[in-house]
Order: C-alpha cells, then sequence, then structure tokens
C-alpha cells in the first residue's frame, strides 16, 4: 500500500529510532474552547492557552466550532485521493519549482519519511503566489470533484480557528487582542494531507521524523490510529498523543517562539508508524505573509529581557527549509536557533 519499500533512506540513526514501548502523554491539557461561542470567560481560556503553551508547547482542542460533518467529508476525501492508482496520484504530482500536489518522498532532516502526502493553499490565498522561484498553485485531481469542495470548506474552518487561537495566544501573552493579525494578511499558509501506510519496520523508520513546525500555528487532524509523539518538556521523553474524538491538536510553533521571545517554545514532535495499520492526518500550517521579517515583539522586551533573536525573513526561511524537506541534502536543516543573538553562522 502506498507503493513504498522499505530500504535505507528511511532508516533512522539509532539514537533517534523509536522505542518499541511508549508512554502514553498523561497531562496533556485538553482545552475546552466553548466558552468563545458565549464570548464568557475569554480571559481564563486565554490563561489556559498560554500555560499549555508554555509548559507543553502541544494541547487539544475540543468545543472548537468546527462542524464534525466538515472534518469527516475532508477525512473522507483524503482516503479516495491517496487509495487512487499511483498515474492518477503521479499526475498531481509536485515539483521542485511547484511546491503543491502529491508527494512521497519528503525527508525531515535528510531521512526519508515513511509516507505520502499532498500539499494544498487555502481558496483565500492568491491562486499563484511568487515566492522568488516557487509558484503556488494548487493542483487538483481530476474526476475527483467532491474533493476539492470537501478540501475548501475544510481550509475555511480552519482559518476561522486559526484566528481564534491567534487571539488567545495575543491575549494570553497581554497583547492587545489582533496584535498578530496583520502579519496574516497575505498568509503562506498550507494545508497537508498525511498518508502512512502500514510500515514492515516501525522499529527503523518514522511517518515523520523528529522536527519543529517552523510556522506559527499548526491545527492537526488525527484519525484513531495514533502515533504522534511530542518530546515532553518536563523531562525530555517521548510521549504519544492519544487520538481524542471531535478534537484537533495544537501546536505553536517556531515563530510564536520567536514572537514571545521564549515566553513559549515549539515542541520536537515525530510520527511512529505500525506495521498493521494505516494512518490518516491532516495537519494545517497556519503561516504568516512571506515578506514578514520575524522577531521578538517588541511590547514583551525590556532592559531584563532583552531580544534573544535577531530579525529573519520568513519567506527565504520558509523556501529553505521546503527545499531541503524535497530531496536529501548534505547540509543541515535550517533551524530559529541559528537566528539567536549571539550565535555565529
Ligand atoms: O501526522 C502527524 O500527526 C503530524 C505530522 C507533522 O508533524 C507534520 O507534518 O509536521
Ligand atoms: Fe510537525
Amino acid at each position: 500500500m502506498g507503493g513504498l519499500s522499505m530500504d535505507q533512506a528511511f532508516v533512522q540513526p539509532p539514537e533517534h529510532r523509536p522505542k518499541p514501548t511508549l508512554t502514553e502523554a498523561t497531562g496533556i491539557p485538553v482545552i475546552d474552547l466553548s466558552p468563545l461561542a458565549a464570548s464568557d470567560g475569554v480571559d481564563a481560556l486565554a490563561a489556559v492557552v498560554g500555560a499549555a503553551s508554555r509548559d507543553w508547547g502541544f494541547f487539544v482542542v475540543v468545543g472548537h466550532g468546527v462542524p464534525a460533518e466538515t472534518v469527516a467529508r475532508a477525512a473522507e476525501a483524503q482516503r479516495a485521493f491517496f487509495s487512487l492508482p499511483a498515474e492518477r496520484k503521479e499526475a498531481v504530482r509536485r515539483s521542485e519549482a511547484e511546491p503543491l500536489g502529491y508527494y512521497e518522498s519528503e525527508h525531515t532532516k535528510n531521512v526519508r519519511d515513511w509516507k505520502e502526502v499532498f500539499d494544498l493553499v487555502p481558496r483565500k490565498a492568491p491562486a499563484v503566489m511568487a515566492d522568488g522561484e516557487l509558484v503556488f498553485e494548487n493542483k487538483w485531481p481530476e474526476d475527483l470533484p467532491e474533493f476539492r469542495e470537501a478540501m475548501e470548506e475544510y481550509d475555511e474552518a480552519m482559518e476561522e480557528l486559526a484566528f481564534k487561537l491567534l487571539e488567545l495566544i495575543a491575549r494570553s501573552l497581554d497583547l492587545k487582542p489582533d496584535r498578530l493579525h496583520s502579519f496574516f494578511k497575505d498568509q503562506t499558509t498550507f494545508l497537508r494531507l498525511n498518508h502512512y501506510p502500514p510500515c514492515p519496520s516501525p522499529d527503523l523508520a518514522l511517518g515523520v521524523g523528529r522536527h519543529k513546525d517552523a510556522g506559527a500555528l499548526t491545527i492537526l487532524y488525527q484519525d484513531d490510529t495514533g502515533g504522534l509523539d511530542v518530546q515532553r518538556r518536563s523531562d525530555g521523553e517521548w510521549v504519544r498523543v492519544k487520538p481524542v474524538p471531535n478534537s484537533f491538536i495544537i501546536n505553536v510553533g517556531d515563530l510564536i517562539q520567536v514572537w514571545s521571545n521564549d515566553r513559549y517554545e515549539s515542541a520536537e514532535h515525530r510520527v511512529s508508524v505500525n506495521s498493521e495499520k494505516e494512518r490518516f492526518s491532516m495537519p494545517y500550517f497556519f503561516n504568516p505573509a512571506s515578506y514578514t521579517m520575524v522577531e521578538p515583539l517588541e511590547e514583551l522586551l525590556s532592559e531584563e529581557n532583552p531580544s534573544r533573536y535577531n530579525a529573519y525573513n520568513w519567506g527565504d526561511f520558509f523556501s529553505t527549509r521546503k527545499n531541503s524537506n524535497f530531496k536529501k541534502l548534505d547540509v543541515e536543516n535550517v533551524q530559529i536557533a541559528h537566528f539567536r543573538t549571539g550565535v555565529v553562522v
């Protein structure tokens, strides 16, 4: 299934292979967002989101207001797409210059991931978003009309949720509720569909190698298979995020870490695979305009708390990272740590 066959390219270095038994993440915050709908208790909710962003960098949300049918339709369209014959998926294949569409050879930190993906950008994004040499144009699979419709509906729901979360994050940092909104005027947000086929060597390979998400926020749907592992901040252990029905997993990305000057931290995570069951997930990567210069927000800085990062350009960072995930390179992946003040690169 999925056309992948195990070879050396997938083998993780011994220190990054998953242990056969893994602790379930106890204590990962599950946050009910329903107070938002009532506009009541928003400050208390923001405080809970802030504590989760600080202590875990990850949390689960329920009561989020995204209709169950919207999620079910998208999940069904995702399954239908990945079960197409290889030549139909080939027809919407991503290339180096056109980074959207189908791909089965992503690398994380130069090791191949055991997965196939499909990337698309939201309807509201310009159909063609020039970013240097890259052309961000959606490739829709022919003869699967319900696929496009389902994804557009899902994207819209994700965007609404993303702005609500952004506001909660801003409030939790004692910023104006819409302080971060303007960065997202010309978003580089994208939706990724992941399919992890059963893997004959789950002890050697990973569905996605350990990494931190580079953008602002990720809203992740996962099916009931399980496999997402997060590195727990308190002790560095890898713990499994248990699937919760009708929920999304939220993680703060590197941009929020930088904007908050390390008040919040983007957590390292990875996907373990298993030999029996395929797994589907859909991360929505909420990213700002490519021209955004990323640096700690001045309201959060003081003499006692000086800026810990030099400003960097989001678009440059993003295209360099995308390129290094497209193929195996001999150079280290770009990371925000390279922009820490006092670091010589
Ligand atoms: O599939 C998952 O659960 C997470 C995927 C992920 O971390 C990513 O695509 O960045
Ligand atoms: Fe991720």
